[in-house]
């Protein structure tokens, strides 16, 4: 598509493309983080999108579940040799956001890339690596992660697979010794993998030293059988990600030498001695790398679902604001910005966030090289909350985004359904989000009753500031706005300590306490995580050195987000003080104002996202507007169209409708 090519183009959208204020590329750039990376991205995706092997004969959603994973893994396959192929030697870890979009649904090799590497850079020592590092980025061994178990998946402590240590001749016995301790969803495990990280309980020496890392063959090389002691398979159709084979696997004494043991970090020696590690939980690390990554991910989800939701709005006219005018763009309906336009503040959230936790967890790895583990706590705070409201964020702003579209947006054709699946699917993986919430429940209680204890975590500082619980501010500047979330989530965190404290005083284990606060102590864990995301927005858009237009949309944007997260949780802002009923009524006016000012901005920031319509996959978001004919012309390619009248008539329909003469 020729986007200089106005004839082509919907009316409306040219119309919304002529209001733009401000410059594009410049946004597309911050997006992307550099014009570099701009430039990278394109010549990614430039890459992907004119290469044949990469459409779909048939849309996926009329395959067979068979065809759904051959076509997957086709295209993954290819995706991956082609990326080995060039010349520039491109690194699949950085580029991995240019690549949404190209593979649907799922597909087979994502664990492998986003897992089994990084647990083999993480967990393994430098002659780990050398034996399986470099076999895994080149592809000659295809492995996944293998924690969950079909009785425990969040509770990582309570796995039942073992690994038994023998030193008569120096293997582990891994066994599976129930049902339930089956491994259970893994991706790429059922049909794809040969090798995986498996998560299992360390016993030598008669004792058990909890879950750590072993790399296990699972498959011939050759034959790709699998092995003798060992059950593999699929676990069958899921909500969505359907063309990757999440799989199941159990063993039977199987032995693996002990230097299959990812000793990184701790130690078995030949003679059976444990040697633990710098940190206990540095076995976790291969989790925590990916929640990080899965903020970057979600942002990306949104930036489809809300291109799609934009760009329709703009096309759509229904119903009459003015009676006996013609339909308005339902874009200029205020409920209809009020859907879409926070889901685009919400995109620049997350990647600001995405941002600044990148840069923490390059600092902690750093001073893990040097063994210092002092932030690895705040580290494991940061990314558990980060992941768990950017997953809720993005998928509730997606499943918006769907709603936003009305009846088209139920079609698989708007590739709406689909981002919803492959979004909502990460509110439960790598930690399911109540749960990574009460961990940094923990984390805030913890430091809170430390406070005056240096510690160095700059992200809990606040809760030192006491002062602040009885300032409320009556400026409304974004900076305000932030103290503002700031005091609110001092003040949760406040209460639910206070209220801890009163129930263990009265006599109950601090673990029951702690159950019965846990409403309490969720709330606590998502007003500090949106407290740091909008701080840091807060933060990036002022500190920015950009053009006055686009420094002018951020601010707007930032403004927006800020002012909707308190309408959206006033009744807390209230409660301890920070702002006034009357404030309230005051930033609610000011949110409609917001609306109508980025209104006709709306279609170009979309723009700046700058998603290829083959990688979008919408016929309700393409670029030129041309929805009514893509929905037709997509309706076509249903197999039950192939003929006016389907077999199914004459098997089922003719005979009840015959019956009754
Ligand atoms: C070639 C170059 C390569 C470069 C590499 C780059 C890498 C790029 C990566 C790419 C990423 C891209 C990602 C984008 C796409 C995403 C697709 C991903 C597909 C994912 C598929 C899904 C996979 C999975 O789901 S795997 C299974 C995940 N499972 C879980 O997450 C389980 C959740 N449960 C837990 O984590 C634990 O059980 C927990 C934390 C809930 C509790 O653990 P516990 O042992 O019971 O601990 P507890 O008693 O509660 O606390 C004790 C103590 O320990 C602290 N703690 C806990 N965890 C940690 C940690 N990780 N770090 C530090 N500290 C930790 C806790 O706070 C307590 O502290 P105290 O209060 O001080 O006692
Ligand atoms: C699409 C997909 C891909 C996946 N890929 C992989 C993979 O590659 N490798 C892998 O190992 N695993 C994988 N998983 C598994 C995933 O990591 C687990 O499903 C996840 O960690 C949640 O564990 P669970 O299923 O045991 O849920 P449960 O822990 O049983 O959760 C059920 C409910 O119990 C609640 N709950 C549990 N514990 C607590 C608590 N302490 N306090 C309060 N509430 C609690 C939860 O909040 C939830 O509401 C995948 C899962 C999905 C859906």
């Amino acid at each position: 598509m020729d986007k200089n090519n106005e004839r082509e183009c919907n009316e409306d959208l040219i119309r919304e493309r002529r209001k733009c204020n401000f410059n594009i590329e410049e946004l597309t750039n911050i997006v992307d983080g550099g014009k570099a990376r701009t430039a990278r991205r394109r010549e990614i995706q430039r890459l992907l999108i004119n290469d044949p092997e990469f459409l779909d004969e048939i849309p996926q959603d009329y395959m067979s579940h068979e065809d759904r994973y051959s076509n997957e893994l086709r295209k993954s396959a290819h995706l991956m040799q082609k990326l080995a192929d060039q010349e520039s030697g491109h690194d699949i870890h950085q580029d991995i956001g240019a690549l949404t979009g190209i593979l649907k649904d799922g597909n087979p090799l994502m664990v492998h890339l986003s897992m089994f590497i990084p647990a083999i850079l993480g967990q393994a020592n430098s002659e780990q690596q050398e034996k399986w590092l470099g076999r895994s980025l080149r592809n000659e061994i295809i492995g996944t992660y293998a924690q969950t178990e079909l009785g425990h998946g969040t509770f990582v402590r309570g796995l039942e697979t073992r690994a038994t240590y023998d030193p008569t001749v120096e293997e582990f016995v891994l066994h599976t010794p129930t049902i339930t301790a089956t491994k259970w969803w893994p991706g790429g495990l059922g049909k794809t993998c040969n090798y995986c990280v498996v998560m299992a309980q360390l016993y030598t020496q008669g004792r058990c030293y909890g879950p750590h890392p072993f790399i296990v063959q699972l498959r011939d090389e050759e034959t790709h059988r699998s092995l003798p002691g060992i059950t593999l398979g699929e676990i069958g159709p899921r909500l969505g990600l359907n063309s990757n084979d999440n799989g199941f696997l159990k063993f039977e004494n199987h032995r693996i030498p002990r230097t299959n043991m990812l000793m990184k970090h701790s130690q078995v020696l030949k003679d059976g001695t444990y040697v633990k590690p710098l940190h206990n939980k540095l076995s976790y690390g291969t989790m925590m790398l990916v929640r990080v990554g899965i903020v970057g991910a979600c942002s990306r989800s949104l930036q489809y679902a809300v291109t799609i939701a934009t760009r329709y709005s703009a096309v759509r006219h229904q119903s009459e604001i003015v009676p006996g005018q013609p339909e308005p763009q339902i874009l200029d309906y205020q409920t209809q910005q009020y859907k879409v336009i926070p889901q685009i503040a919400s995109v620049f959230a997350l990647i600001f966030s995405a941002r600044s936790l990148s840069k923490i967890q390059s600092s902690v790895t750093a001073k893990l090289k040097d063994g210092n583990t002092d932030l690895l706590p705040e580290l494991h705070s940061l990314s558990s909350g980060l992941k768990a409201l950017s997953s809720s964020d993005a998928s509730w702003g997606v499943e918006v985004c769907r709603l936003a579209c009305g009846g088209h947006g139920y079609l698989a054709s708007s590739n709406l359904p689909r981002t919803y699946t492959g979004t909502t699917c990460a509110i439960t993986y790598e930690g399911e989000n109540t749960v990574l919430l009460l961990q940094v429940a923990r984390y805030l209680i913890k430091s809170y009753r430390s406070i005056g204890k240096e510690t160095g975590a700059s992200s809990v500082s606040y809760l030192a500031d006491q002062t602040s619980l009885a300032s409320s501010s009556s400026s409304f500047s974004n900076k305000a706005l932030v103290q503002a979330f700031k005091l609110s989530a001092l003040s949760l965190v406040a209460e639910a300590e206070a209220r801890l404290q009163k129930l263990c005083d009265m006599g109950q284990e601090f673990y029951h306490a702690w159950n019965y606060c846990s409403v309490l102590l969720l709330k606590c864990a998502e007003a500090h995580t949106r407290y740091y995301i909008c701080e840091k927005y807060e933060q990036t858009v002022d500190s920015l050195k950009a053009s006055e237009g686009v420094k002018n949309v951020l601010q707007s944007l930032c403004r927006l987000y800020l002012i909707y997260h308190i309408t959206l949780t006033h009744g807390d802002f209230l409660k301890c003080g920070a702002l006034t009923p009357r404030n309230i009524a005051v930033l609610e006016g000011e949110m409609c104002d917001l609306l109508a000012v980025l209104r006709p901005q709306a279609v170009s920031i979309v723009d700046a996202f700058d998603i290829p319509d083959e990688l979008l996959g919408s016929t309700l978001g393409c670029w030129d507007g041309n929805v009514y004919q893509r929905l037709y012309d997509e309706a076509l390619k249903s197999p039950l169209n192939k003929t006016d009248v389907p077999d199914a008539y004459y098997k089922y329909l003719l005979p009840l409708m015959k019956s009754s003469l």
